[in-house]
């Protein structure tokens, strides 16, 4: 688990090897929070199980907020100090991402390695990721976060090294020990390697892109499902396409996205699993997944996939943590349809009442298939809903842009002129703007523009 800073931040090892309890199974945590109300760490408990870290005991402070030094009150660490011992825990693990002074402190004063949310969501996407990408953006996302740490490492040893100082004393020339110049080198080497990562998943977008543009090619309305982690996203992209995308009952099992073409009433779509979302995601994951989670922002149709198994007011507040996720990346207005998945988990009251509270909501099971042909047919709904009437002129020319046609718009009505072909058909919206530019007139408002 605390691997995660030492994978890759290969610069901040040597001095993080006290912190590193040995082996996976070993690791005991106890978990802690500081809530404002509630006691529920049944998520970071998931998380930890997801990472392979035994949970040996909890406590939470109620707070408005966190100590901004220690993270939790004096009082509660020494009351910690003896559950830990009791507990015979060797890590805490904490539901926050913790300030680098925080996590400092907060080991000082327990005397045991100190885990945050953020690094076990970092720990638990290195472990997952798969592809070229995903592997470059897991690395970015922990160097920026070990950055951060190392800068808190830098102030404290500063300050050692002004206790220790040479003949001249306080700040200058005698500040300057052996391991404050060891830490610049390394934040420099850790800089270094944040933009060659940067540049080489520039690289990698790149040739997304290159895929995207010839998706575009093919001109398919897309589809793409997002949703809290472990909603059953994967299992729904199988079953609608028949791909076979790894499904786990742990968090974060998907980190690539997956695009796999699926027929309804005829036309072709284009549907692409992505990686999901939880509370607090950290920020540095949310930018080195830009690239991932764009496919989101460019679909026509997002499916908001929800577990409606949970209880209501987890579910309210995982749904909420996607909004504010789909927000951030600026998929917020997309079109989006709210899928209540697992109803073979539920009974027939318990439907009646997610129904009830979410009436726009389709219930379906990816597991068993049901509700799936509804689902199917609110896709198309959808679509048409937003179709256009379009009439082109294709030039001789451009002969294949006609075969695509056929291929998007099923039925279109076809007359040969003298200038090309003249093509009339129902297009989804965003379709019909990538062909602008053969338009005769959009929705008969009479504009020629060719
Ligand atoms: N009972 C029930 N379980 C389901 C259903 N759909 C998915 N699951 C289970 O939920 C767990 C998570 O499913 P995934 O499809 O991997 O979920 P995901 O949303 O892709 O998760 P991430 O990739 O982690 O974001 C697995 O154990 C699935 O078997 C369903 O309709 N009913
Ligand atoms: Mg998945």
């Amino acid at each position: 688990m605390t691997t995660t800073r030492s994978r890759n931040g290969r610069m901040s090892e040597p001095r993080r090897d006290d912190r590193q309890p040995v082996g996976r199974a070993r690791q005991r945590a106890f978990m802690i929070a500081a809530l404002e109300s509630g006691d529920d760490l049944s998520e970071l408990q998931e998380l930890l199980r997801t990472a392979g870290v035994a949970v040996v005991g909890q406590t939470v402070q109620h707070r408005e907020r966190p100590h901004p030094n220690t993270y939790l009150g004096e009082g509660k660490l020494e009351e910690l100090r003896a559950l830990l011992k009791e507990a015979d825990a060797n890590v805490v693990a904490v539901d926050d991402e913790l300030s680098p002074r925080q996590e400092r402190n907060l080991e000082r004063a327990l005397d045991t390695p100190v885990i945050d949310r953020t690094s076990i969501i970092l720990d638990i996407f290195a472990g997952h990721a798969h592809s070229a990408e995903g592997k470059l953006q897991v690395e970015l996302a922990q160097l920026q976060y070990n950055l951060a740490r190392m800068r808190g490492l830098w102030t404290h040893l500063e300050r050692l090294g002004a206790g220790a100082g040479g003949p001249g004393g306080g700040p200058g020339i005698g500040t300057r020990g052996p391991g404050e110049s060891q830490i610049e080198t390394d934040r420099r080497l850790a800089r270094d390697r944040i933009t060659a990562l940067r540049r080489r998943l520039e690289r990698v977008k790149g040739s997304r892109e290159t895929m995207r543009a010839e998706r575009d090619r093919a001109r398919l309305p897309t589809v793409a499902l997002v949703g809290y982690t472990n909603a059953g996203k994967s299992t729904l992209l199988n079953r609608l396409t028949g791909a076979e995308v790894g499904v786990r009952d742990r968090l974060f099992h998907t980190l690539d996205p997956t695009t796999r073409s699926y027929k309804l009433g005829g036309r072709d779509y284009l549907l692409t699993d992505t990686v999901g979302f939880i509370r607090k995601l950290p920020h540095q994951l949310v930018e080195a997944f830009g690239a991932t989670l764009e496919e989101t922002r460019l679909a026509d149709l997002l499916l908001h996939v929800v577990d409606a198994s949970a209880p209501e007011e987890e579910l309210d507040e995982m749904m909420r943590a996607v909004d504010s996720v789909l927000g951030d990346i600026g998929a917020g207005d997309q079109p989006r349809l709210l899928i209540l998945n697992k109803a073979d988990a539920l009974d027939d009251d318990q439907r009646h009442e997610v129904q009830l509270r979410h009436p726009d909501g389709m219930l379906i099971s990816a597991a068993t298939g049901e509700g799936l042909d509804a689902l199917g047919e609110r896709i198309e709904e959808e679509f048409a809903r937003r179709l256009r009437d379009v009439e082109l002129l294709l030039p001789y020319s451009e002969g294949g842009r006609l075969a695509e046609l056929h291929e998007i718009a099923g039925d279109l009505a076809r007359e040969d002129t003298a200038d090309g072909v003249r093509v009339t058909a129902k297009l989804p919206a965003t379709v019909a703007a990538r062909y602008a530019r053969y338009a005769v007139s959009a929705n008969g408002d009479g504009r020629v523009e060719q």
